[in-house]
């Protein structure tokens, strides 16, 4: 039988910080296992609030965070934090050892993982960002883009139910853009992206959410929302000049 629990779900979640403002108001989706999603929404709308709950950053809201079947909370930590691996915005924050391969190495020699089945797990997540070759190189002699690449692989090392991206676009030029974009969609596991980037969330996402004020105000195809003027323009949603979303293909589902 097929197992269909979602690698996501999220039910009924709100949360106010604790000066009192309410962030989040009853968030409800959930995300099947492989699926790539787009989380778009405008500043302020809850976006970041939203993704510090799916690991258990952010806890004391009420509503439930699912991971795999699994509670995200106190209980299950160490394993909710293997299951959802979150790429932050700055790759920066997530490299700190001397080389490449000690930082992909560290999450699982963490979590147990040692000697040549720790190597395996370096040497495969670095080749799934295409970066085998640069595992003894310090990452502060990277470019921008290598380090993001290299943190994408901290995450995989990881071997995540989901993988959580915050702009993952961001500071990219065209062809690192592409490249991420490519490796992305070779990658067999659950994505949520966090994004500003309307265009590579249609590229890459046959499914967005919107997420306004706190709720989600549309889930559906990305290219329809995108498509739909009034929608766009109620969750000040802004596609770049003269960029037509129904000319572009749908991102096609999991290969
Ligand atoms: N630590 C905090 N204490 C109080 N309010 C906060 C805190 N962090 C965020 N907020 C507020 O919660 C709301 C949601 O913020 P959040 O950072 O989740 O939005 P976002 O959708 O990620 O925005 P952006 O696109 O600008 O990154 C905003 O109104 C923000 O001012």
């Amino acid at each position: 039988m097929t197992d269909v629990t979602p690698s996501l779900d999220v039910a009924g979640l709100a949360f106010a910080y604790p000066d009192g403002h309410q962030a989040l108001f009853g968030v409800d989706f959930s995300i099947a296992r492989g699926e790539r999603v787009a989380l778009l929404g405008p500043n302020g709308a809850g976006k970041t609030t939203l993704v510090l709950h799916l690991n258990g950053i952010l806890t004391g809201g009420t509503g439930t965070v699912r991971v795999a079947g699994l509670r995200v909370g106190r209980q299950h930590m160490a394993e909710i934090r293997r299951r959802v691996g979150i790429v932050f915005q700055d790759p920066d924050d997530q490299l700190f050892m001397p080389t490449v391969r000690e930082d992909v190495a560290f999450g699982p020699a963490a979590a147990g993982l040692k000697g040549p089945e720790l190597e395996q797990r370096v040497d495969r997540a670095l080749e799934r960002v295409g970066m085998a070759e640069f595992k003894d190189r310090p990452p502060h002699h990277l470019s921008f883009g290598q380090r993001r690449r290299v943190a994408v692989a901290t995450v995989l090392a990881m071997e995540p139910e989901i993988l959580v991206l915050d702009e993952p676009s961001s500071n990219l030029d065209p062809a690192s853009r592409r490249e991420l974009a490519d490796i992305l969609r070779s990658l067999d596991v659950t994505v949520l992206m966090v994004t500003h980037d309307l265009p590579y969330a249609l590229e890459l996402c046959p499914r967005s959410l919107i997420l306004s004020e706190g709720v989600i105000a549309a889930d559906g195809p990305t290219g329809e929302l995108l498509s739909d003027e009034e929608l766009m323009r109620a969750h000040r949603l802004e596609l770049p000049f003269g960029f037509d979303p129904r000319a572009v293909p749908a991102a096609p589902a999991r290969p």
